[in-house]
């Protein structure tokens, strides 16, 4: 991969490689853009096939949270870490206290959280070196893992998306396939379970299969099979690019809506998507309640106060709807208009001349 090409052409403004030899980190921070605010945005640790798998992903998953946050009313820009390893048997405390370092020498520029394979405890090792960390343990006035606001976000875009499609918001016997059943997904599935709809599972995981197959009264299913299974609802919940060439004619779902990232391979899939009348609601606004339950921390964290904010979350892929249909225009792309719309009316502004501490003019005597 040409980085420079690669970070030109979606305009990113920075991106740092750690390592620690000591502690065997290998680690991708990815600053995409921060003119709404530092960016926020969570590490993921991952077994990637080669080095620049793991580039790509930090680089995608950091333009998404630019956009996530935009659209969610953030006042934060976006970003993203990828951690090369396998999080069941590479973690060590040094490992994340030197990740720890890294993130306190950018000086607020990049705050974290958890994303897949990293858990609060994992954030409390972070802590220990750096302020820049959100979803540490409750003790410490935080609020811990951001999983089941982000599954009650998914919850209510979710119920959006069903009036869109059924003309009624109510899931109550509505057959949702759910790929992927770790931190998220299980407690999507408990909104699901008392809300009467009927639950297919899958995991890679035989454990998590079982757990929430138990808990559920879901019917578990191998993982290639999620694709091709009767359902009215299909919810991505593990890793991105599910919807591709291979797997989107094989979709029976009249709704997709999940938590996942980066849930289309490439653009061409949102098209069609859009082309075959499926419901799509855009992942990186419907996955949006971790984002805004962690940056609710900045400010004194509330819990009552975030599960009103994430709400919000039902009205936005409304409004993404709306788009969709005004404009005739694929759902991603009014979700990109949206978010875009934001940042470049921000940026604008910004390119006012200010007499703040930073400006050169404002040393002048
Ligand atoms: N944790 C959070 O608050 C947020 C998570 N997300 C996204 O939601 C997704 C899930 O996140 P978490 O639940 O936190 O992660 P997790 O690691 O707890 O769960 C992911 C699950 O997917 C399974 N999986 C992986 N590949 C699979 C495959 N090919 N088929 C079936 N299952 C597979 C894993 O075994 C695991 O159980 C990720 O894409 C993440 O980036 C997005 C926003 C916030
Ligand atoms: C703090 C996380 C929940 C934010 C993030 O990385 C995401 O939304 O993907």
């Amino acid at each position: 991969m040409a980085i420079f090409v690669e970070m030109e052409k979606y305009d990113y403004e920075q991106v740092l490689f750690c390592q620690d030899k000591n502690s065997g980190l290998k680690a991708i921070i990815a600053l995409h853009d921060t003119t709404l605010g530092p960016a926020l945005g969570g590490t993921r640790m991952w077994t990637y096939a080669t080095e620049e798998a793991a580039v790509e992903d930090a680089l995608r998953l950091a333009k998404g949270m630019t956009y996530k946050n935009a659209a969610a009313g953030l006042d934060l820009g976006g970003g993203k870490t990828v951690i090369i390893g396998d999080p069941r048997k590479d973690k060590n405390p040094e490992l994340f206290r030197a990740f720890g370092r890294y993130i306190q020498s950018l000086n607020g520029r990049y705050i974290t959280a958890e994303d897949v394979g990293t858990t609060v405890e994992d954030m409390d090792l972070i802590h220990l070196e750096t302020d820049y960390v959100t979803g540490i343990s409750p003790e410490f006035g935080s609020s811990g893992n951001p999983s089941p606001v982000t599954a009650y976000g998914v919850y209510m875009g979710m119920k959006a998306a069903a009036k869109e499609a059924f003309g009624s918001d109510s899931l109550e016997g509505k057959t949702v396939a759910v790929q992927g059943v770790g931190n998220v997904a299980y407690s999507l599935c408990e909104h699901l379970y008392k809300e009467g709809a009927k639950i297919i599972v899958t995991d890679i995981n035989e454990q998590a299969v079982k757990r929430a197959a138990e808990a559920f009264k879901a019917t578990a299913i191998d993982p290639d099979d999620i694709y091709d299974v009767d359902c009215d609802i299909y919810a991505p919940c593990a890793l991105g690019a599910t919807i591709n060439d291979e797997t989107i004619h094989r979709i029976k779902a009249k709704v997709i809506a999940g938590s996942a990232n980066n849930q289309l391979k490439l653009p061409k899939h949102g098209d069609m998507l859009h082309e075959k009348g499926i419901v799509y609601a855009p992942d990186y606004i419907i996955n949006a309640g971790g984002v805004i339950n962690v940056a609710d921390e900045l400010n004194g964290y509330n819990r009552n106060r975030v599960m009103k904010k994430v709400e919000i979350i039902y009205h936005n892929i409304n409004r993404i709807f709306e788009i969709s249909k005004k404009s005739d225009i694929p759902t991603y792309v009014a979700a990109d208009r949206m978010a875009e719309e934001r940042i470049a009316s921000v940026r604008a502004s910004r390119n006012q001349f200010l007499t703040n501490g930073h400006h050169a003019l404002s040393r002048r005597k």
